[in-house]
């Protein structure tokens, strides 16, 4: 296995507010980056779905899948980047620090005739996300330096 070109890609920086879409309409949060770390994506790295890894500040490395583009369901303006991390919070984390680490590609970005086929395509990626990352090329990924493993690891 190799990794596609610019990948893994590894990004930190503030969850920001997006549109409310993301929960609200679709039942699936996408923590939302600030623009200036849209800019810094290298340009091989095509918009579409990616999947890999996520953290908040010193929390636990989670799955997570993300989308990059301009969302043709909704014809965005701006281009983002946004996480769906693969784990339950018990509260929103805005205003938070997000790593992420983009370890492999889905699909491009896809228009929809409805909410639902959106919704449909996105449980899929998702599937998709969980097996992939069981492969120890992507699940070496979760040990990386980038993320912040605290005091429990300072000390050795
Ligand atoms: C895994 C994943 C795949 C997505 N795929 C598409 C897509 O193919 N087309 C699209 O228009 N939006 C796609 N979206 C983006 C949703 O439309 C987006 O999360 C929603 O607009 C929420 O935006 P907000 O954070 O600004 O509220 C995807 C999102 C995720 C997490
Ligand atoms: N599993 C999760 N993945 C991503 N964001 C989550 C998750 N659980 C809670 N959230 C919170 O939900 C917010 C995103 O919700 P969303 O509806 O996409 O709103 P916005 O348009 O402001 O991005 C994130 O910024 C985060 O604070
Ligand atoms: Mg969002």
């Amino acid at each position: 296995m190799t990794f596609k070109n610019g990948l893994p890609h590894f990004a930190k920086g503030t969850v920001v507010k997006g549109f409310g879409r993301g929960s609200k309409e679709l039942g699936i949060p996408t923590a939302n980056f600030e623009p200036h770390i849209v800019k810094q994506l290298p340009p091989e790295l095509e918009t579409g779905i990616y999947f890999g890894w996520a953290q908040i500040d010193q929390g636990a490395v989670h799955k997570m899948v993300m989308s990059v583009g301009w969302n043709p369901y909704y014809k965005n303006m701006e281009k983002s980047m946004e996480t769906h991390i693969l784990h339950k919070f018990d509260e929103d984390f805005y205003g938070r620090q997000l790593r992420v680490c983009m370890a492999g590609y889905l699909r491009p970005e896809k228009d929809f005739t409805s909410l639902d086929t959106l919704v449909e395509a996105i449980r899929d990626d998702i599937s998709q996300a969980e097996k992939q990352l069981e492969d120890p090329n992507f699940r070496n990924l979760k040990s990386s330096k980038f993320f912040d493993h605290g005091a429990q690891n300072a000390e050795h």
